[in-house]
């Protein structure tokens, strides 16, 4: 890496260099002055290389440990700070961006890294708007940095895109996103027939752990963002048949797999990530409905829940949607249905496509009946009314037959097919920015 600015009293440094073959510009808060605290030509250094990397298309990385506005200089380094936000904002989008905190970021060292796509923390990272001490004196909470914004606190947050274990740790995975969301490559032929259905279980309804699915999706290396944060759903970013593919899935352990108002929010944010950059997605889907209950309505999950409708509808990257077991009523909608333009829908076989499962609608359309029903009697017309709701509902059949479920493929052609689906569909890249939502 060559550095373009000298280490000086400013406390930014910032360089151009190589991530894996591609060129990135990096600019870094120096510790080591005033904390890396960001004055106004510290400012001016961080604006001066996200325009650079506006310029010439690059991705770039932030490495951050800064107190935020430099007290001393007061307005005027607020009024920096505001600058880089604005630079972030303009770039956003545009070229990747990738924050990799490694000590504490305070105020616009918090903001900074927030308006960023992705953020890397190392063990000793800690984000906040305001340190401890002004937490006491004004709330009275008496808590630590690492409490009020450790990588802990950040994972569940949603923060933290990436909690790395190490400081090189954080520098190698802020290098594996730079290559992901920066050079997308080529689809090239898959032509391994692993069986990925045998990571569910034999039982209908149990729950599962989707994660080691999603893994085998990729052709190797992957990373899962915010895994601590709304874990009923799951989003990884990593390569399928040699180009980036983000992968987005209903995890059945977590809320049985439900979705909600955070996790709607998660995929969506996702979504618009992967789509500015052009980035294709997979969509692997099993899921019973949004969660239902008074906590979800009044945390406004019918408008949190509208951004995954429309970061899907609006995205224009190829995106094929897997449905593995089961997919019900609304969340049928917002898993990348085919209404919403996905490139293609696969089914697995046996798949349940319905507005509820069927035990669940016979329960409700035939309560009378199966209440006057002698209870020696009563399971056996229940199967029976469970069999006719199949059948009249139509399940996957009917789904082949509407056009909203494209074929049923094998478990063990899944990597092939989606790699095929992703190549064949047109290019796209999203024209917007990627807002924290
Ligand atoms: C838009 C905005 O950014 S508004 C926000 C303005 N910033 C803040 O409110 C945060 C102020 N700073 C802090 O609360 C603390 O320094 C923390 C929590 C960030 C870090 O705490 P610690 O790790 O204990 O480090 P410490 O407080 O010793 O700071 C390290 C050095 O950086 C200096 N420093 C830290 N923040 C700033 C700042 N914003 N401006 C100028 N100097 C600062 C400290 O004075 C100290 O200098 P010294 O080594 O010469 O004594």
């Amino acid at each position: 890496m060559r550095l373009i600015t000298p280490r000086d009293a400013s406390g930014v440094l910032t360089g151009l260099g190589l991530v894996h073959g591609r060129p990135a510009i990096a600019y870094a808060t120096d510790a080591t002055i005033m904390g890396g605290a960001m004055g106004s030509e510290g400012c001016r250094r961080i604006v001066d290389a996200i325009n650079a990397a506006l310029t010439d298309r690059m991705p770039v990385l932030g490495l951050w440990h800064s107190g935020g506005a430099r007290l001393a200089e007061g307005v005027e380094a607020l009024d920096a700070v505001g600058h880089v936000f604005t630079a972030m904002v303009r770039a956003s989008g545009k070229v990747p961006q990738i924050s990799v905190v490694l000590g504490p970021a305070a105020g616009g060292g918090a903001y900074g890294p927030a308006l960023t796509d992705v953020v890397v923390m190392g063990p000793a990272g800690r984000v906040f708007v305001t340190g401890p001490d002004v937490v006491r004196s004004v709330t009275g909470e008496q808590v630590d940095m690492e409490m009020l914004g450790g990588p802990d606190t950040h994972s569940r947050s949603g923060v933290v895109h990436v909690a790395s274990e190490s400081d090189s740790e954080a520098l190698r995975d802020a290098r594996f996103l730079t290559s992901l969301l920066g050079h997308r490559g080529h689809f090239s032929a898959v032509n391994d027939s692993a069986d990925l259905s045998r990571f569910l279980p034999p039982q209908a309804n149990r729950a599962y752990d989707v994660r080691p699915l999603v893994r085998e999706i990729f052709d190797g290396a992957s990373v899962e963002l915010q895994p601590k944060w709304a874990p009923n759903i799951v989003i990884a970013l990593g390569r399928l048949g040699g180009h980036a593919v983000g992968v987005i899935a209903n995890n059945p352990i977590r809320k049985g797999g439900c979705l909600d108002s955070p996790s709607a929010e998660k995929a969506a944010r996702f979504v618009r990530m992967c789509d500015a950059f052009g980035v294709p997605l997979v969509v692997v889907v099993d899921v019973p409905g949004y969660l239902p209950g008074l906590t979800q309505e009044t945390s406004g999950v019918v408008r949190r829940g509208a951004k995954l409708l429309h970061a899907f509808a609006e995205s224009v990257v190829p995106r094929a949607t897997l449905v593995t077991r089961k997919i019900y009523g609304g969340a049928y909608l917002a898993m990348n249905s085919r209404a919403l333009g996905a490139s293609a829908v696969f089914a697995w076989p046996g798949a349940e496509v319905a507005v509820m499962g069927a035990s669940a609608a016979v329960n409700i359309l035939h309560r009378k009946k199966l209440a006057a029903a002698p209870d020696d009697s009563r399971e056996e017309l229940r199967a029976s009314l469970v069999a006719e709701q199949v059948r009249v509902a139509g399940g996957v059949a009917r789904a082949l037959e509407l056009g909203v479920v494209d074929e049923v493929i094998a478990p063990s052609s899944t990597r092939s097919r989606l790699a095929e689906a992703l190549a064949a569909a047109p290019p796209g890249r999203g024209a917007h920015g990627n807002i924290p939502l």
